[in-house]
């Protein structure tokens, strides 16, 4: 793990947005498609503004979410509502989304259908993550329910996740999807986090879930 400090959010969302930029250009001058895979949440919203203003060949991108929570692409909780509104605009409205949600009342479902296009186009090109104060990563939530099958050696690439952490159900990439990732960032904001980060580094993924991702990962970490 590597940790990257900056004075403020803005030149954090802006420095990340510019090395991301250069990775997927990267990526692209290498392999026919390249997948980004990205968090949802608050923070990475104003990075998002700056990327999908980038210049390179965004029809050649798949995008996909870390996690996604079980809620109508329309809800104001739903991480896709938050990617098309601010990542998938502008330039990069040329990307493919690959989603994480589809309509049923369970994810069990609808998930082995979900799997079939993000299976093809693994392994994650780049991953970008964001991290609670708990130490959760994606919706790899302490105790969960469906947490040991998300950070087993053999997990599926999607696992549902139930947690009294959250109100809705969660959908996420399972540990081993993620670590398959070329490239991975953590992006931190705030004292919390960053004890929490702390905290995390010296304990297991069963209590610490972030852990499991640490390893080959640039983390970017603002006050
Ligand atoms: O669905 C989500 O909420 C995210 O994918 C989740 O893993 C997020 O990255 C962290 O919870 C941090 O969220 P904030 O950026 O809102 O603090």
């Amino acid at each position: 793990m590597k940790l990257l400090e900056y004075p403020d959010y803005e030149m954090l969302a802006i420095d990340v947005a510019n090395t991301l930029a250069g990775e997927l250009t990267a990526a692209l001058d290498r392999e026919g498609r390249v997948l980004l895979t990205v968090p949802g949440g608050k923070t990475p919203a104003p990075m998002f503004d700056v990327l999908c203003g980038v210049d390179l060949d965004w029809s050649r991108v798949d995008v996909m979410l870390s996690d996604e929570r079980w809620v109508p692409e329309v809800h104001v909780r739903s991480n896709t509502k938050l990617v098309r509104e601010r990542l998938l605009v502008g330039r990069a409205a040329k990307a493919r989304y690959l989603p994480l949600y589809a309509k049923a009342e369970e994810p069990e479902k609808v998930l082995a259908e979900l799997e079939v296009c993000i299976a093809e186009a693994l392994p994650i090109s780049i991953l970008v993550l964001g991290m609670g104060a708990d130490m959760h990563t994606a919706s790899l939530f302490p105790g969960a329910d469906g947490l040991d099958a998300a950070l087993a050696d053999d997990a599926p690439v999607l696992v549902p996740i139930r947690s009294s952490h959250v109100e809705d159900i969660r959908v996420s990439l399972s540990a081993r999807v993620m670590n398959g990732a070329i490239s991975k960032h953590l992006l931190i904001t705030g004292e919390a986090k960053r004890a929490a980060l702390d905290r995390a580094r010296g304990q297991g993924a069963e209590q610490a879930p972030v852990a499991a991702i640490l390893d080959d990962t640039m983390v970017h970490w603002a006050p």
